[in-house]
C-alpha cells in the first residue's frame, strides 16, 4: 500500500477495512447470540437484581476459565524447568485476580432485601459447587479429595476434570521442579528451606527464582483476599444465616480464610 492510499481518506479507515472478502462479524466471532442468551432468571416475574447476580457469577466463571488456562501453562513450563514465562503467566493471573477481588464492589450495590427477593429460588445451589473454583485450588496445590464426596450435582465432565486435577502435578510441583533443575535439593522440608534462604539471600544470582516464588505468593495472597472479601460480601447479604449450599454460612467461609497454597513460602518470612 502506498503512502497516498494510506492517507487519501483523511485518516478515516477504508470502509471495507476488516471485510476483506470475509463473512465474520463481531457478534459471530464472539458467539454473542449464545452468550447473551444465557442470563435466565429463576424468579418470576424476574426480581430486579437477579440479572446482576447471574451476570457477576458468569463473569467470574469466564475469568476462572482463563485463569485455569494461564496457570496450567505456567505449571507445564515450570515442570520443563523454565522460570521466565511461568512468572509472566502468573503476573497476568495476578492482574485478573485483582479484578476478581475488586468486582465484589458490584455485588455490594445489592441490598439484602433485594437479594431476598430471589434467594429462596437458589437453594440448594451455591458457589460451593463451582467446579472451576475447586479446579483452581487443586491446580494451585490445595488438593482436598473430600470435596469430590461433598459436591452434590457435579456433572460427569466436572467430576472427570476434578479427578484429573487431583492426579496431575500442581503449580507447587512445578516450582519444585524448577528448583531441582537449578541444582537445589528439594526432597525434605529442611532442604527446601535451605534452598529458599539461599535464593532470598543472593538475588543477584537467583533473581529469576526469587521473582517466581514471589509470583506464587502473589497468587496465593490474591486468593486469600478473595476469600476474605467473599465472607464480607456474604455476611453483608445474609448475616449469620446458613448458606443455600447447606453450610453454616459465614462461619464456614471464615474457616477457609486460613487456607494457604504455599505455606512454606509464608513460613520462610519467619525464618529470614
Ligand atoms: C450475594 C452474594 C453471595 C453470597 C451471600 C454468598 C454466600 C456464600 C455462602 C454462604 C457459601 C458457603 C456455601 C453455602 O452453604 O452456601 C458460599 C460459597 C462460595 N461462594 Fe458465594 N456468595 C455470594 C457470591 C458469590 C460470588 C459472586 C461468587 C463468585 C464466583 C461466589 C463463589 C463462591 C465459592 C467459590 C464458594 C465456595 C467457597 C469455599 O468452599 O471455599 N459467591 N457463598
Ligand atoms: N450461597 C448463597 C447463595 C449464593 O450466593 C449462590 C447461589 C447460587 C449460585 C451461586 C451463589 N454464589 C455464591 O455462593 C446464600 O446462601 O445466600
Amino acid at each position: 500500500m502506498t503512502e497516498e492510499t494510506l492517507h487519501d481518506n483523511g485518516g478515516v479507515p477504508d470502509p471495507r477495512f476488516g471485510e476483506q472478502g470475509g463473512v465474520l462479524t463481531y457478534g459471530a466471532y464472539l458467539r454473542l447470540t449464545d452468550l447473551l442468551g444465557q442470563q435466565v432468571p429463576e424468579s418470576a416475574p424476574p426480581a430486579h437484581d437477579e440479572l446482576l447476580f447471574i451476570t457477576i457469577h458468569q463473569v467470574y466463571e469466564l475469568w476462572f476459565k482463563l485463569l485455569l488456562s494461564e496457570l496450567t501453562d505456567a505449571r507445564d513450563r515450570m515442570l520443563a524447568g523454565d522460570s521466565y514465562l511461568p512468572r509472566v503467566r502468573l503476573e497476568r493471573c495476578h492482574t485478573i485476580e485483582r479484578v476478581l477481588v475488586n468486582q465484589v464492589d458490584v455485588i455490594d450495590t445489592m441490598t439484602p432485601q433485594d437479594f431476598l427477593a430471589f434467594r429462596t429460588k437458589l437453594a440448594p445451589a451455591s458457589g460451593f459447587q463451582s467446579a472451576q473454583f475447586r479446579e483452581i485450588e487443586f491446580l494451585s496445590g490445595a488438593k482436598d479429595p473430600g470435596y469430590l464426596q461433598r459436591f452434590r450435582g457435579l456433572t460427569d465432565d466436572d467430576r472427570a476434570r476434578l479427578e484429573r486435577r487431583l492426579a496431575e502435578p500442581s503449580l507447587w510441583d512445578g516450582f519444585l521442579a524448577v528448583l531441582a533443575k537449578a541444582g537445589f535439593e528439594v526432597g525434605t522440608a529442611e532442604q527446601r528451606f535451605a534452598a529458599y534462604a539461599a535464593i532470598a539471600r543472593d538475588r543477584e544470582r537467583f533473581g529469576q527464582l526469587w521473582d517466581l516464588a514471589e509470583a506464587l505468593v502473589a497468587h496465593d495472597q490474591a486468593f486469600c483476599l478473595w476469600r476474605a472479601r467473599h465472607v464480607l460480601m456474604a455476611e453483608r447479604q445474609i448475616g449469620t444465616k446458613p448458606g443455600t449450599g447447606g453450610s453454616a454460612g459465614g462461619a464456614y467461609l471464615r474457616s477457609r480464610i486460613e487456607l494457604r497454597f504455599y505455606p512454606e513460602l509464608w513460613e520462610l518470612r519467619s525464618r529470614l
